[in-house]
């Protein structure tokens, strides 16, 4: 169908048509397997979802792409008929999709992200959500005969996922080839011009980031990595794009950007980082000093600071946690939780746009930040480090932070992974930080 874009939206046509059932116990990752494309997949440990087929789309660049997403799908729900009854909460359809980091084009060499658009979102034609031992089927149809396409396309798959196929997921595809952008050297020339944009104090971080590409020696999986993510990420958020027969985008990231139910407002601030230890004791000597760094804690306070900042315009009150060491397979971060109410009714993409990008990605002053990330990296960064995740028929939805990932095809992958640059940081170090940071993406494929 047309895709409904978000300035020149052709959403006040279309009638969208969905249905639902429940299915029972079982996974979603049949539907992650299908060749239909788009297609999406999610799992936290609350829920896992999967997605696959545009019932509708939207697109949108630049600036503006977080408002425009935004109209777009509050007219797309309008146009949403549910069935007589409703569906409960688990089982609506949603809107998955996400953005590019940067609001205009920023083409590296031989960019993995042709097929991503500055905002790229679809309402599923299929959509199954698993949570609390059951799960749901959920379809979308558009336009004429849309009921009764819904309708046959429940039927059909809830055939198709009666049966779960037995998969082994355990075999990686291995590596060929690998491309460091930037070399170390040149890291270190990169790391030495930021410093000295912050010793001018035109600057306080800037986060930049490297590129490692690979060629793969056998047929990439993408339901297969996130499958295995799963064993060793469970508690971050686990995520899959492909928007069409081109590259998938995908990741296990431990940043949620935003969250928002009603009018609670769930986010936190992630950055300051160190490695894991080789016995428990080593794991709480490095947390130790982390929690006592100055330099680590001056560049996760820029972090809390700022999603203060951007929250209090919206919020009647805003709590900021405690500060405490998040511990994942490879790293150590410093993490504090952010919670608001807000003051009014707000949608979530509105708090996405004033949030992305914290400066746990981007920096502080902002545009300084983003003017040096530009300047300095030869990458494209596409949807790293932006927001991805779903909206609802109600504004609520949840983002996370595209970092921890990667942009692949059959047989290349793209891994992106950066540190926070702020007076004090030692570039080799803060290149060791990156390599760490690769080895949820790179443990997968080699
Ligand atoms: C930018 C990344 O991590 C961010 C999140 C946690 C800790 C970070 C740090 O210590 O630099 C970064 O701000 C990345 O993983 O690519």
């Amino acid at each position: 169908m047309e895709p409904l874009r978000g300035a020149e939206s052709t959403v006040g046509e279309t009638t969208v048509v969905t249905r639902g059932c429940r299915l029972g116990a079982g996974s979603v990752r049949l539907v992650l397997d299908t060749e239909t494309r788009p297609r999406f997949g999610w799992a936290t440990p609350a829920e896992s979802i999967a997605a696959t087929g545009a019932a509708a789309t939207i697109t949108a660049e630049g600036p503006s792409r977080f408002a425009e997403v935004r109209a777009a799908a509050t007219a797309l729900f309008d146009r949403c008929e549910t069935p007589a009854g409703g569906l409960p909460s688990v089982a609506r359809p949603r809107l998955f999709g996400g953005f590019a980091f940067h609001d205009g084009d920023h083409d590296g060499a031989d960019s993995p992200w042709e097929s991503f658009p500055g905002a790229a979102f679809f309402l599923p034609e299929v959509q199954v959500t698993a949570r609390d031992g059951d799960r749901w089927l959920t379809t979308a149809a558009a336009g004429e005969g849309a009921a009764d396409r819904a309708e046959t396309r429940l039927a059909a798959w809830k055939e198709e996922l009666a049966d779960e196929p037995a998969v082994n997921a355990k075999r990686r595809p291995g590596i060929a080839t690998r491309e460091r952008e930037p070399s170390q050297a040149a890291w270190r020339d990169q790391v030495g011009h930021a410093l000295e944009r912050v010793e001018q104090g035109s600057l306080q971080k800037v986060v930049l980031a490297q590129a490692l590409r690979l060629g793969l020696q056998s047929d990439l999986s993408v339901p297969d990595v996130q499958a295995r993510l799963a064993e060793t990420y469970p508690d971050c958020y686990r995520f899959v794009f492909s928007p069409d027969d081109g590259a998938t985008f995908y990741g296990a990231t431990p940043e949620r950007l935003v969250s928002l139910r009603g009018r609670t407002v769930r986010t936190e601030a992630l950055a300051g980082s160190t490695g894991r230890g080789d016995t428990p004791a080593e794991d709480e000597w490095l947390a130790a000093e982390l929690l006592d760094s100055t330099k680590d804690i001056h560049e996760h306070e820029i972090v809390a600071e700022a999603i203060r900042d951007q929250l209090e315009p919206f919020a009647a009150s805003v709590r900021i946690g405690d500060r405490s060491v998040r511990r994942l397979a490879t790293v150590q971060h410093l993490r504090t939780s952010i919670t608001a109410e807000l003051a009014d009714d707000e949608h979530v993409l509105s708090l996405v746009e004033a949030l992305h990008p914290t400066p746990a990605v981007g920096g502080l002053p902002p545009d300084e930040a983003l003017r040096t990330i530009r300047e300095t990296e030869a990458f494209d960064r596409g949807w790293y480090a932006a927001p991805i995740g779903w909206v609802d028929a109600r504004g609520n939805g949840t983002f996370a932070v595209g970092i921890r990932s990667a942009v692949a095809t059959e047989r290349t992958a793209t891994l992106f992974a950066g540190a926070g640059i702020v007076a004090d940081s030692d570039p080799d170090r803060e290149w060791d930080e990156v390599q760490l940071k690769y080895r949820p993406m790179l443990d997968e494929l080699e």
